[in-house]
């Protein structure tokens, strides 16, 4: 009987302090958000010439904001810059419409690479590769397709490289969509992802996803280069991760990342999450645990059991305050990010907001239940540890 009680209470302690913890995470994201996100640039010193970028974009297929985000990349502000488009397949429709925008902008050094060198499974890594190897200067973006830039987004991630840093990364958001999903998108990754992210880059824990990322080529080389890291579906967590076994800082800059895919629906938004999911449990097993706890509805019902077990509060009075608290900070984590109005009303947000977290664990689940894990056109499966293994050869689509 004593050791049962013994083990109650050792779980209602760990659930209590688990939540305590989910609370510090909430405050340092909204105190670090504030203090780093959307501040203006210096004004840059004209006698020290900016180094040149190489922008590498792997694009697979076209979408209705294809062209218009492809667009905002030929008209930075920013002195010295070429763009490497990179396709796979020389059929693909997104080679008309780089040749458009080449057209429309000849003065902007732009060039085209068609077809992937094998190098390893990840499909964007031998994707990019050719034009990595063609790069002509000593910092390289990695831009995914659906990244819409402002002018000066290049000169705000250009301030944060530092001596000491080899990789600075634009933190996932979304640009205003119109519809349901749009407004859940801008939810997630302005609330319980941003929490996590601005929360690990605080305390320099590697959390870099690879959708907007300035490298050092040279520290990148050192570590293999692009290729290296082929064999991983997670290039971006294990690269940082190269980095910072080697004493490389890594770090936010301080432009959220403008995802502005046109293809924006609640089905395909669901999916990446859980390929998503699925590469942090393979790569970090202890996220079976910690992931499916840091949601507001489980860790909310584990504590309100605790503090009842530990102080005799009310359980459902405790739960619903709980909540509201969660939703309030999530309100002002996602404005801080923002930084403007919102493109939905309080109702919207509401709705979305009470979705995403009833949906969030769930997704979670169906994540740890299905093994495959299917990218574009492709299917995987992956080993502990984030090895990817392709399983089923390439699908037309
Ligand atoms: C009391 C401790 C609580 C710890 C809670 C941690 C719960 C994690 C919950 C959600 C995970 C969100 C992860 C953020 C972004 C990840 C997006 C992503 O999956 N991207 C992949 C694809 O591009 C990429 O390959 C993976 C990137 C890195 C994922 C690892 C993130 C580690 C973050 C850990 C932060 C812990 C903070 C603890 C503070 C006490
Ligand atoms: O088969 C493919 C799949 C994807 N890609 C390119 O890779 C980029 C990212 O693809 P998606 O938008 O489908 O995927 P995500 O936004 O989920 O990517 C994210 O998760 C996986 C990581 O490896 C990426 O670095 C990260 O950005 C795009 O630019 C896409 O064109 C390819 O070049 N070939």
């Amino acid at each position: 009987m004593v050791p049962m009680i013994y083990s109650l209470y050792g779980f209602a302690i760990f659930f209590f302090i688990f939540w305590c913890a989910m609370w510090l995470i909430h405050l340092v994201a909204i105190f670090y958000g504030k203090y780093r996100l959307h501040n203006k640039p210096t004004a840059i010193d004209s006698d020290v010439p900016l180094p040149g970028i190489s922008i590498i974009k792997p694009l697979m297929g076209v979408d209705p904001n294809l062209f218009t985000n492809l667009e905002t990349f030929f008209t930075m502000n920013y002195p010295k810059y070429e763009i490497l488009f990179c396709v796979e397949d020389d059929t693909d429709p997104a080679i008309m419409l780089v040749n458009s925008l080449m057209e429309k902008y000849p003065k902007v050094d732009a060039k085209l690479f068609i077809g992937a060198s094998l190098v390893g499974v990840n499909p964007k890594i031998n994707n990019m590769n050719k034009a990595y190897d063609a790069a002509s200067y000593e910092f390289i973006l990695i831009s995914d397709s659906g990244i819409k830039m402002k002018e000066d987004t290049l000169l705000d991630m250009m301030r944060f490289m530092s001596d000491k840093t080899a990789l600075v990364h634009q933190m996932p958001f979304t640009c205003d969509r119109d519809g349901f999903a749009g407004t859940l998108e801008k939810i997630y990754f302005g609330t319980a992802q941003s929490r996590i992210y601005l929360t690990a880059d605080f305390i320099r824990i590697n959390c870099h996803t690879g959708m907007s990322a300035l490298l050092r080529k040279s520290a990148l080389d050192d570590i293999g280069g692009l290729q290296a890291f082929g064999c991983y579906l997670a290039e971006d967590f294990f690269m940082a991760k190269a980095f910072t076994d080697r004493g490389w800082r890594i770090t936010i800059c301080s432009q959220p990342a403008l995802q502005n895919s046109g293809i924006c629906n609640v089905n395909s938004f669901q999916a990446r999450l859980t390929r998503w999911a699925k590469l942090r449990v393979a790569m970090l097993p202890l996220f079976i645990l910690v992931e499916p706890l840091s949601e507001c509805m489980v860790i909310g019902a584990g504590a309100s059991w605790a503090v009842n077990i530990l102080f005799k509060w009310d359980v459902l009075g405790f739960y619903l305050v709980h909540i509201l608290l969660w939703f309030i900070c999530d309100w002002i984590l996602l404005s801080i990010i923002q930084n403007g109005s919102l493109p939905f009303n309080k109702f919207d947000f509401v709705v979305g907001w009470l979705f995403r977290e009833c949906s969030g664990p769930y997704l979670f689940l169906l994540a740890l239940f299905d093994p495959e894990i299917r990218w574009r056109s492709r299917i995987y499966r992956l080993e502990w540890g984030g090895i990817a293994q392709e399983i089923k050869p390439r699908l037309k689509l």
